[in-house]
């Protein structure tokens, strides 16, 4: 197993970049020879229509040992989106607990939801196994919305590899470090760090501490992009540099393995012959890639009044509506304070957008009582929320000096359509029945008095 220091990238985000492992491997000055190096063999992979416009458009090319079509057939493993049983959380292998949009068993309440963080499993769990789906919308039919999974495993994935033809997923990391295997090269990441896979590139996770946990937005819609800065200039939020590319890193292994696949909303698997992370050199715009959330360069008020959430934007995945997303990926990093004259915690809202937000450390501003790392939480569309009771008291009362927010690190998948609980999010005894007591204690002030 590769280690962290033993790993280099490429930087630039959505840059073409180009990587071999193998001097000569990529032809120069055109994709597609007669006959590749080493007799490797040419395939286009296209994450965009071959029309989407220059600036969006996005495709690699890999020269492999053997095109991916070189497998057998997959077999159905499992129907998803039937009913399953309500209450346990699952120890045993688990692949019925991924689901995908529309849910067949929805039932969705405006109340707000939270939730204690979903317990490492006893038996041997890999990444695969260990997916547990606590909300989605849209529709994976349409390629429109997102599902929101959990990981949670204390093994790598052996002989066995995973592509998610239903969208991109945006892993982020909250316990243990992993290494992902992918097509394109090696990527380490460790909590505080994001990992980003485009739909179809084939991976396999791998442990490098005994548990791993995180969450997950599989998108169904447009690939992640990073916002517009607007005023702000060229500079500033995430910075293109700071994306990290892998470089070429393959697999020459003639054994058995299992490719699985989720595709329309299913699951599936193939038998190979040999390693499908056989990519010796790549050329494209298309490509997983990491990002460490520290480098995030946050922009702030520095007078007064709390500014709208969208200045905490890492990446964004646009609906076909303008400066509306289909899913914002928003982060609270580590920041100073300094407004004055103003209440200075999140406001009390309601928002058309539908939020959900998991910890990945420390205590979130809003919310420092009952939302714990890798915990989740669920405010819907129009559905009232804001800092709990005390933390009210503490911000009227306090005397506004600049304060640091250390040692934290929340974040939100931020969503244009409702964000639909699973069954299984809805009756889990980790879901926290109690959560509105929070905001009990909001005491009348109002007595007619300016
Ligand atoms: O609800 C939340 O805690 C997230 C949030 C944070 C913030 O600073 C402003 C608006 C918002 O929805
Ligand atoms: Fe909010």
């Amino acid at each position: 197993m590769k280690l962290h220091n033993e790993i280099s990238y490429l930087s630039g985000f959505g840059n073409e970049h180009e990587t071999e492992a193998l001097p000569g491997a990529l032809p120069v000055g055109q994709f597609n020879p007669q006959r590749c190096a080493y007799g490797l063999y040419a395939e286009q992979f296209s994450s965009t229509a071959f029309t989407a416009p220059r600036h969006c458009n996005r495709r690699s090319w890999l020269y492999r040992i053997r095109p991916s079509v070189a497998m057998n057939d997959f077999e159905p493993l499992g129907l998803l989106n039937q009913n399953t049983d309500k209450t346990s959380i699952k120890n045993e292998k688990n692949l019925g607990a991924i689901k995908s949009a529309p849910l067949n068993d929805s039932y969705c309440p405006p109340n707000n939801m939270r939730w204690d963080p979903i317990p490492i499993p006893t038996q041997p769990t890999d990444f695969i196994d260990g997916l547990t789906t606590i909300a989605a919308n849209g529709n994976v039919k349409t390629k429109a919305g997102i599902a929101i999974h959990i990981y949670t495993a204390n093994k790598s994935m052996e002989n066995r590899y995973f592509y998610n033809a239903d969208g991109e997923l945006l892993i982020v990391p909250e316990l243990g470090d992993i290494c992902a295997y992918t097509e394109f090269g090696l990527l380490y990441v460790e909590p505080g760090d994001i990992l980003v896979i485009p739909r179809g590139i084939k991976f396999k996770i791998m442990l490098i501490n005994e548990q791993a946990r995180g969450y997950i937005c599989e998108n169904y819609g447009q690939s992640f992009t990073l916002p517009e800065r607007g005023p702000v200039g060229a500079n500033g939020y995430a910075n293109d540099r700071d994306f990290e590319y892998p470089k070429a890193y393959f697999e020459d292994i003639d054994e058995p393995c299992e490719l699985i696949t989720k595709f329309f909303g299913q699951l599936y698997r193939a038998k190979l012959n040999h390693s499908p992370l056989d990519v010796v050199a790549w050329v494209g715009t298309s490509a997983p890639y990491k990002y460490q959330l520290s480098r995030f360069n946050v922009i702030n008020s520095v007078s007064f009044d709390h500014p709208d959430p969208s200045i905490f934007t890492v990446l964004t995945s646009p609906s076909f509506a303008e400066g509306t997303a289909n899913v914002d990926f928003v982060i609270f990093p580590p920041r100073w304070q300094v407004s004055e004259h103003t209440f200075r915690p999140p406001w009390y809202h309601r928002n058309t957008m539908s939020e959900f937000m998991g910890l990945i450390k420390g205590q979130y501003e809003a919310k420092p009582n009952g939302f714990l790392p890798g915990g989740m939480s669920l405010h819907n569309c129009m559905s009232p929320h804001g800092p709990e009771a005390e933390v009210f008291e503490q911000a009227v009362n306090g005397k506004l000096i600049p304060e640091q927010h250390q040692d934290t690190l929340a974040f939100m998948f931020e969503s244009h359509w409702v964000i639909e609980p699973t069954e299984f999010a809805l009756h889990t005894p980790l879901r926290q029945t109690n959560y509105m007591e929070c905001w009990a204690n909001l005491k009348k002030y109002f007595n007619g008095q300016p």
